[in-house]
């Protein structure tokens, strides 16, 4: 099946997909469990916690941890105010910036859809020389509804010049939240198996996968099995 033949718009997820953001947001829990005398967490338990923005990671930390509910929106603004310049332990998967940049070359429109927030986000794509290469950013916090909800991505796409609720377009990501979405919107999904993803690939929705970025220009031109 032919996933994408023209120089389509390609929409990326970032934490789990482009970049291992995990430890930067590790050290940032356990840096805000520490200030409010509350135990640490491992990194694969937020490894694990990744995917659905900040109140779901936080929600899950408090689940995890017992901590009251209403703990959550101080543990949240205590999180935010170290999250926004997290960069010192981050790292681009493998074989991004090239894959990037083929992929801008043969004339794909780029763009982010991610559940991060916006100030971390633009952050992260500016500490690693990435930014220019997004026509569109849509952040955790762009809009009312995040992910799995298809609004974030169908924004994204419109904001590519595709139509919002039939894009011809490719979303590229690593979680179920990704793949509810695209499914949701709807547009062919392209998983990235070495992401924060806790289902098995085999009970998710794809259209291809991959575990390497040099594989994925291709993989976009040539089409890949169902
Ligand atoms: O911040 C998160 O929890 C997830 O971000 P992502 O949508 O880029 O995977
Ligand atoms: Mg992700």
């Amino acid at each position: 099946m032919t996933v994408c033949m023209a120089p389509c718009p390609i929409v990326f997820d970032l934490d789990g997909t482009l970049i291992d953001s995990a430890p930067d947001i590790h050290a940032c829990v356990n840096a805000v469990l520490r200030q409010h005398d509350h135990p640490a967490l491992t990194l694969q338990q937020v490894r694990s916690f990744i995917g659905g923005g900040v109140d779901i990671l936080w929600q899950k930390i408090i689940h995890a941890l017992g901590l009251p509910a209403d703990s959550q929106r101080d543990l949240v603004a205590s999180f935010m105010a170290r999250y926004h310049a997290a960069t010192a332990l981050t790292r681009l998967f493998p074989g991004v910036t090239d894959a990037l940049g083929v992929l801008a070359d043969r004339g794909h429109p780029l763009g982010i859809c991610t559940n991060k927030p916006l100030v971390p986000t633009r952050a992260i794509l500016d500490h690693f020389g990435i930014a220019s290469v997004f026509s569109c950013i849509v952040g955790g916090d762009s809009l009312p509804e995040k992910k799995p909800d298809p609004a974030p991505l169908r924004l994204a796409f419109e904001q590519l010049g595709a139509d919002p609720r039939s894009p011809q377009g490719l979303y590229v990501g690593d979680s179920e939240f990704d793949a509810s979405c695209a499914a949701a919107v709807p547009v062919p999904f392209l998983i990235y198996s070495r992401g924060y993803r806790q289902t098995p690939l085999e009970k998710l929705t794809w259209q291809a996968q991959f575990d390497d970025f040099t594989a994925l220009p291709d993989l976009v031109e040539a089409g890949a099995p169902a």
